[in-house]
């Protein structure tokens, strides 16, 4: 796949660990940044790489920070983006299977590197189940369409 990543100073050193996984892994990594442990603001990282998933210029997004939270709710203000910050593998599955996840968030405060590198793994390869969670992210869409109105 070909995939986006971004992350702030508390995601950079996972970050440049993932690459190193993905590109080994076979998968195309855009390296958004950041490109320093320097201090820096994750919104306008979290804009880019949803804006690269959102206009197909890559397949999905990745998102790192400390905790993940503010980037996770920075990534759902962006249309067409499904966001998921999972911990573990069961909401990884669950962010695919049911929520057709579209960028994955990653808190690199919380998991080991060795975690992140399997959930990361569970998110390329757990596809979508469709079916009522199809429904479901149809009824998600109104609610963006409506708050775009409003
Ligand atoms: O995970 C994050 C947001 O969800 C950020 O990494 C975190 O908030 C940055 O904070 P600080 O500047 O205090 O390191």
């Amino acid at each position: 796949m070909h995939i986006a990543i971004a992350a702030d100073h508390n995601g950079f050193a996972l970050k440049s660990r993932l690459i190193g996984w993905l590109s080994e892994h076979g998968h195309t990594v855009d390296d958004r940044g950041s490109h320093t442990e320097e201090i820096i603001d994750y919104p306008p990282l979290c804009a880019d790489v949803c804006r690269q998933v959102a206009e197909r210029a890559v397949d999905r997004g990745i998102v790192l920070g400390g905790s993940g939270l503010g980037e996770t709710i920075a990534c759902n203000k962006m249309r067409g983006i499904r966001a998921g910050l999972c911990h573990d593998l069961w909401s990884t599955e669950i962010s695919r299977g049911n929520n057709d996840s579209n960028v994955l968030v990653l808190a690199a405060k919380v998991l080991a590197p060795e975690r992140a590198e399997e959930i990361v793994e569970t998110w390329l390869t757990t596809p979508f189940k469709g079916g009522v969670h199809a429904r479901r992210l149809r009824q998600i869409a109104e609610l963006e369409e409506k708050a775009a109105r409003m």
